[in-house]
């Protein structure tokens, strides 16, 4: 089951008048959001990703705050709890969330702040959000989507299932976003999400 924490809602800033900004970055698993968001990273530094928490395990090579931070279950049902995450949901039998205060912060410094997430979190953002700009990536196909989940090699045979299955769900959601850019050619969806957030 997907849950949602209720959110704080846009809110003037006090802070700073620039116009810092929230970008949903979603669309199902294996269809390329890490890669493209590292690609983004690397070509425009002065964007802030927003590290999320999981309790997912790392998967081989993942690096302790780089990727996630991993926790616990106990650890992130308290962090919950005390209203620390700006969006949360379960995916695929973990929990994964948004730390608040940092991205609230960046945003209010006038940054543009992407959040890598999955479908539940980037509807809440959205919705509490309404300035927000999201993006929804497409796989060029079903198969292609589940080649590259198995190419990747890093998941169980359990986690692959959940993952198509989640995905066909998923993509059917696509129209809600602002914007739909299919991950064929990586090189020309990442033109596209830069038209997209520079113009
Ligand atoms: N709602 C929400 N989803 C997240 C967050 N962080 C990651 N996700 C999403 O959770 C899903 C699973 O992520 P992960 O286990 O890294 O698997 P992968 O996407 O297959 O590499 C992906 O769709 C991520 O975009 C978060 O903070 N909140
Ligand atoms: N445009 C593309 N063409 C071919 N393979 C791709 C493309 N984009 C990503 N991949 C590969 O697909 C796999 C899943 O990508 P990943 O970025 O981990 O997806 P996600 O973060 O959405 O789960 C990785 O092995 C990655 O190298």
């Amino acid at each position: 089951m997907i849950k949602v924490l209720p959110i704080q809602s846009d809110a003037p800033t006090k802070k700073s008048s620039s116009p810092g900004r929230l970008i949903v970055l979603t669309g199902p698993s294996g269809v390329g959001k890490g890669t493209l968001m590292q690609e983004l990273l690397k070509r425009h530094p002065e964007l802030y990703y927003s590290v999320s928490v999981t309790t997912r395990s790392p998967r081989p090579g993942e690096i302790n705050g780089e990727n996630y931070y991993f926790i616990s279950r106990t650890k992130f049902e308290q962090l919950l709890a005390q209203g620390e995450f700006l969006e949360w949901a379960e995916f695929a039998g973990n929990y994964y969330g948004t730390p608040r205060e940092a991205v609230l912060n960046q945003v209010h410094s006038g940054k543009l702040v992407v959040l890598e997430i999955e479908l539940q979190g980037a509807r809440q953002i959205r919705s509490e959000f309404p300035k927000a700009l999201s993006i929804f990536i497409l796989p060029p196909s079903m198969n292609e989507l589940e080649s590259r989940i198995r190419g990747r090699a890093q998941d169980s045979e359990e986690a692959i299932a959940r993952r198509l299955c989640r995905a066909e769900e998923e993509i059917q959601a696509a129209e809600e976003f602002d914007v739909q850019i299919v991950n064929d050619d990586l090189e020309n969806a990442l033109n596209a999400i830069e038209a997209v957030l520079f113009g």
